[in-house]
């Protein structure tokens, strides 16, 4: 009997112990492996230093050609490589020509894929030397096309799947990652791919291709960042009958059955990583995504791009425009198509800005935003029927239909288009707008191109000029009338890669309105007079790495101001702390 209880006694004060604190010496027990009895599996790893054929087929450390004399002696690798060395600007340049003779940008995003799995810092180095040429091709609009085509493209694994076949041992699941230092999370379900609909599992090309911008544009260590797709099926027929599918062939599990797997996986996240992990949620579906932010935000540091990244990016380009427009925040009135995540996440940040800078309610302010939904205008009349997310967005006001409509009796100053329907700014909508405005403010933000709400050329065309224009996917520069626009890509990659630093490096615990308004904030400060003299509203990303660190500085700062920054002592330059955190692609030197 006493022996009995002596065993439970110290088997309780096994389970109390806090399993981050190491048993046995300082270093983090994150796998639970000190803990392990023999009931309890540990994943036996083993760390080795890879030499010769091995070293050439580990991207992380691959240098192709660029392997020195020395190194090549080495490290095993004499023979291995035909015999000139070749330096990283070299290889650069010969990769930048063969990607160029692609005609297809598919055939270019899997060159670049193949690239990744071959040699990562090479891979790094063509993304931050031309981003503006590749940004499109790793990133919006192809990925979407490489989502629709990802069973067909797939090669191997980038990512980690956790389907409802791992509901109960999700931790393990984790644990089968082989980095453990992880620092952003981007994980989907694959519900709402771009505008582009269920994809279910074959959306994991958005958070690879998130997080490859982490690195490429936030500087965060390519081995700190984990793409999550979690499977629950898929309602979309045609994959469910496409013999090639890469995922779970059943309809999507909803209600308590979505909710614990959710749940499972959020908690293992954070029994795996830790508190400071940032988990961001991509492409989820409306009834989720605000949902699982308004339960997760409290309790983990979660971040919804669709939301609170895009909402961050569209302020600052209104802010920004401003300078073009005239008039505060407060003078203008703004009209949505589009009442989902990015729209109603758009307004509230709109709302919320407002209201700081003019002291004014919060409700005050939202009355100079209206929203058009699939229904026709978000009124007061609609209230009983309206999900709990638009519901802010009843006005007073009588019933509308349409958007020509809406346009027409408001006559707002800034339209946006957030609805992930294509063509639905019309000809007739562009003139109206452009009929009571000297500089009508257009957005057309839904991706990929083929669901932009209308094209640059089409703003251009159509407002005769007039109007000053920003979209989500990229366009290219339009000449009308001898006059030459460049449209801006207000896009959320500008704001998630330096946001997500900002929260990484100040150690921040949780997720703050107030640092989505900083971001906001650090980004339209970086428009330069010659940018906006050619009507630009954002900067062009080729200064993304100097942005994206003046926003992890505004983000840090803003978070040691809120006391949710962990790391102590406050560095004393942000913005310098910022630069020397981030992941250059240079090839490192081997002894
Ligand atoms: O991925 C992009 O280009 C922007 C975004 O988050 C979306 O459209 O869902
Ligand atoms: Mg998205």
């Amino acid at each position: 009997m006493e022996s009995t209880m002596k065993e439970l006694g110290d088997s309780a004060s096994v389970l109390d112990l806090d399993p981050k604190t190491a048993v046995g010496g300082g270093v983090e027990d994150v796998y639970g492996e000190d803990f392990a009895t023999e009931d309890q599996l540990i994943t036996p790893w083993t760390v080795s230093v890879a030499s010769g054929y091995s070293l050439l087929r580990d991207p992380r450390h691959n240098k192709g050609l660029a392997f020195t004399e020395k190194e090549r002696d080495a490290h095993y690798l004499s023979g291995l490589l035909p015999p000139v060395v070749l330096s990283q600007q070299l290889q650069e340049k010969k990769l930048m020509n063969s990607i160029r003779q692609y005609q297809l940008p598919i055939q270019k995003y899997m060159a670049m894929m193949e690239l990744e799995e071959r040699n990562e810092r090479l891979f790094y180095k063509l993304l931050i030397d031309n981003v503006e040429e590749l940004l499109p091709v790793v990133y919006t609009p192809t990925v979407g096309e490489a989502c629709q085509k990802y069973g067909s493209i797939f090669r191997r694994p980038q990512g980690l799947y956790i389907s409802l076949k791992e509901k109960g041992r999700v931790l393990d699941v984790l644990k089968n990652w082989p980095e453990r230092s992880i620092q952003v999370i981007v994980v989907t379900d694959g519900e709402r791919i771009l505008g582009l609909g269920d994809l279910g599992c074959q959306g994991m090309g958005i958070p690879v291709g998130k997080l490859s911008l982490y690195t490429a544009l936030g500087g965060i260590r390519p081995s700190a960042c984990l793409p999550i797709t979690i499977d629950v099926g898929t309602n979309n027929e045609k994959l469910l009958n496409d013999e090639f599918y890469i995922g779970l062939k059943q309809r999507r599990a909803t209600g308590q059955e979505y909710s614990e797997l959710l749940h499972e996986f959020m908690s293992a996240v954070k029994q795996c990583y830790g508190e400071k992990v940032l988990i961001q949620f991509e492409d989820f579906a409306n009834h989720n995504a605000f949902e699982l932010l308004a339960k997760y935000r409290t309790s983990h540091l979660v971040f919804n791009d669709d939301i609170q990244g895009t909402a961050s990016v569209v302020l600052a380009g209104v802010v920004s425009a401003l300078k073009i427009l005239g008039g505060s925040l407060a003078d203008h009135k703004f009209l949505f198509l589009g009442a989902g995540e990015a729209g109603t996440g758009i307004a509230e940040l709109i709302a919320l800005e407002m209201s700081k800078r003019t002291n004014t309610p919060l409700e005050e302010c939202r009355k100079r935003i209206y929203l058009v939904d699939s229904k026709g205008l978000i009124v007061k009349s609609r209230l009983e029927s309206l999900q709990h997310f638009k519901q802010p967005w009843a006005h007073e006001h009588e019933s509308v239909k349409t958007l020509l409509e809406a346009v027409n009796t408001l006559k707002p100053t800034v339209l946006i288009g957030a609805s992930g329907m294509g063509k639905t700014f019309t000809k007739e909508v562009i003139e109206a707008m452009s009929s009571f405005n000297e500089k009508p403010l257009i957005m057309a933000l839904s991706n990929p191109t083929s669901q932009a709400e209308c094209t640059a050329e089409e703003a251009y065309t159509w407002s005769k000029g007039k109007a000053i224009f920003a979209s989500g996917s990229p366009f290219d520069p339009v000449e009308y009338e001898g006059k030459v626009f460049v449209p801006g890509q207000g896009n959320n990659a500008y704001i998630f890669p330096g946001f997500g630093l900002g929260v990484v490096m100040s150690g921040a615990i949780r997720v703050h309105d107030d640092m989505l308004l900083a971001a906001s904030e650090a980004l339209a400060e970086q428009v330069t007079d010659a940018e906006y003299e050619k009507g630009l509203i954002y900067p062009p990303f080729s200064k993304i790495r100097k942005i994206s660190a003046e926003i992890a500085a505004k983000v840090a700062a803003k978070a040691y101001e809120l006391g949710l920054a962990s790391r102590i002592p406050r560095p004393a330059s942000l913005v310098k702390y910022a630069e020397s955190c981030m992941y250059s692609p240079v090839y490192r030197n081997y002894r």
